[in-house]
């Protein structure tokens, strides 16, 4: 097959992707985004006889359009522009789950500080606030007391860009210590591991040890059913345990998110899964997919 990825810089997950589909002979084009001029009514060289794109820009604002382009360019692409754009704000995000019936943690959104403030002590201390768009646990605030909750909402008003002026409130879940993250493809797990830290927050990117984790059917259930919530495709779904038996089993989970263009590398780092071969062996299917389809249609 002809693969197609799209990209703004070569991370080591990406490395691993590009290492593996050469291995099996296929086809790839990288498409740095940076180069490329999208028109409206042609598609560029580049994307002529691909069989699938792999969306796997950095920047949330490039993947968007990209993949939309992609889509009008009738070209197969990975993650679909309309699950990108679910997942790329938490406010969508947290919606769809909400609306599958998904677990996911009591969260308000508001346009004022005054307003968020009404949330804020709703929901008591400690609660947090985060950016509706941004990843890495970058700009989120676990809020302790009312007066820094003022003084939070005062500077998010004052200078934040107008993303900060929606106010995400959420509660605050006592997790153990960690939290879970699942590498998805169409709902089926692909590798799981737990990232834990003293610190409240538990982002790999922030430091957090990682480690690998068996996810009981309860998990797997609720992985399927919070990917299939933002459209499916390849996806990182985050949960939270929500409390622990004595034998420190966890009694239930929260999902928090589904991310829509996931780093891998932790994960194939904390686990004996080939994280590449596995998304591969998906690209592979799904090409195939779109290839009957074509000649059915
Ligand atoms: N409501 C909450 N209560 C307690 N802890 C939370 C809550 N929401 C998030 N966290 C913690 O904060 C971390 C970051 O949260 P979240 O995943 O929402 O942010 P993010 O910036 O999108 O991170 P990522 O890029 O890893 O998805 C989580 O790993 C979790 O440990």
């Amino acid at each position: 097959m002809n693969v197609g990825l799209l990209y703004s810089r070569i991370r080591k997950d990406e490395k691993l992707l590009l290492s593996e589909l050469r291995d099996r002979g296929h086809e790839v084009t990288k498409i740095d985004v940076r180069d490329q001029q999208f028109s409206i009514s042609e598609a560029p060289e580049s994307f002529a006889d691909l069989d699938v794109v792999l969306d796997r820009c950095l920047a949330t604002s490039r993947s968007l359009y990209a993949t939309r382009f992609c889509e009008a360019y009738d070209v197969p692409v990975v993650n679909a522009p309309e699950t990108a754009e679910i997942c790329a704000d938490k406010v969508k995000n947290s919606l769809a789950l909400e609306e599958a019936g998904v677990p996911t943690p009591d969260t308000e959104v508001s346009f004022t500080k005054e307003s968020a403030m009404e949330s804020i002590e709703k929901f008591g201390y400690p609660c947090v606030l985060k950016p509706v768009v941004g990843s890495w646990g970058r700009l989120m605030a676990k809020i302790d007391s009312r007066s820094a909750a003022e003084a939070v909402l005062e500077h998010k008003a004052t200078l934040g860009h107008y993303e900060h002026k929606v106010f995400y409130v959420q509660e605050f879940v006592e997790k153990p210590g960690r939290d879970i993250r699942v590498l998805a493809t169409d709902g089926e797990p692909v590798a799981a591991m737990v990232r834990s830290s003293d610190h409240w927050l538990t982002n790999a990117a922030q430091g957090a040890e990682t480690e690998a984790f068996e996810l009981d059917e309860e998990a797997e259930r609720l992985v399927e059913e919070a990917s299939a919530a933002v459209g499916d495709g390849l996806l990182g779904v985050d949960l939270m345990e929500v409390g622990v038996d004595e034998e420190g089993e966890p009694t239930g989970y929260t999902v928090h998110e589904v991310n829509h263009t996931v780093e891998f590398k932790a994960l194939a780092d904390a686990t004996d899964v080939d994280v590449a071969a596995e998304v591969v062996d998906w690209l592979e299917a799904k090409a195939a997919e779109e290839s009957e389809t074509e000649v059915t249609a």
